[in-house]
């Protein structure tokens, strides 16, 4: 994906100003920032779901700025929201078969055996698990659409930290997969075991961009563009 002067409005304003930033396949990058700088607003203009966006938006060579959301996700781009999506009247396996697609190399019974913590649970109404538990059906439910790009917007959020590592694994297995993922994510921690790259997002632009490993070693991008809570 490559993102060229995108620029995003809700109403009058103005909170993407111009950002610029490429996933290459197969990369997981992370979006850092302070709260309410735009990363959920960004993951919204790349999947059509923000309603004034200019700039553009390039997928596999192809311009999706402008796109509605129904083929956005049909070009291989499955976006798993902050607040998860899944039906919480359904079992696990409806929420995941209904989201299935036959064309996904990634079938309902291949996530129930990568996510065994959701297997046990295959007849459960989506809304008697537990909060870690609803974050891997979501990212299931989102694999088995077949992406080519996984966008996780704050996927570790809230969430006890033995839940964390086990979605870090995950995230590792999606990648070794060969699925590009964008990722926004406040704890460093995660970041650097999961993101090759990571974009520092200010002022509605990308302010500083390098490995987790240049920004532990650069305290004033630290200080700058991330709250106290980051560790
Ligand atoms: N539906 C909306 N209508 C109007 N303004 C909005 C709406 N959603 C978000 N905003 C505003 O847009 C700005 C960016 O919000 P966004 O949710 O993208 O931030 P964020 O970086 O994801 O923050 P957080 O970490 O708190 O989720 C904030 O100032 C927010 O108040």
């Amino acid at each position: 994906m490559e993102v060229r002067g995108l620029r995003g409005w809700y109403g009058k304003s103005e909170i993407l100003q111009g950002m610029d930033f490429t996933v290459n396949a197969g990369e997981t990058v992370a979006l850092l920032g302070r709260n309410g700088v735009g990363k959920t607003t960004t993951m919204r203009a790349l999947t059509g779901l923000l309603a004034r966006t200019e700039g553009d938006i390039f997928f596999e060579g192809q311009s999706i700025l402008g796109c509605p959301t129904h083929v956005v996700a049909r070009k291989g781009i499955a976006l798993v929201p902050e607040h998860r999506g899944i039906f919480a009247t359904l079992t696990v396996e409806e929420n995941l078969r209904l989201a299935a697609r036959q064309d996904s190399r990634w079938s309902v019974e291949d996530v129930l055996k990568l996510f065994p913590a959701i297997a046990r649970r295959r007849s459960t109404p989506g809304g008697k698990l537990s909060g870690g538990e609803q974050q891997l059906l979501s990212i299931g439910r989102a694999l088995v659409t077949g992406p080519k790009l996984l966008l996780l917007d704050e996927p570790t959020e809230g969430l006890a930290p033995i839940i964390v590592d086990q979605l870090v694994d995950l995230m590792k297995t999606v990648k070794q997969s060969g699925l590009s993922i964008l990722l926004v994510e406040q704890s460093l921690e995660v970041c650097q075991k999961v993101a090759d790259r990571l974009l520092i997002l200010d002022h509605g632009v990308v302010a500083w961009s390098g490995t987790a490993g240049d920004l532990s070693h650069d305290p004033h991008a630290r200080s700058t563009y991330l709250t106290l809570e980051n560790p």
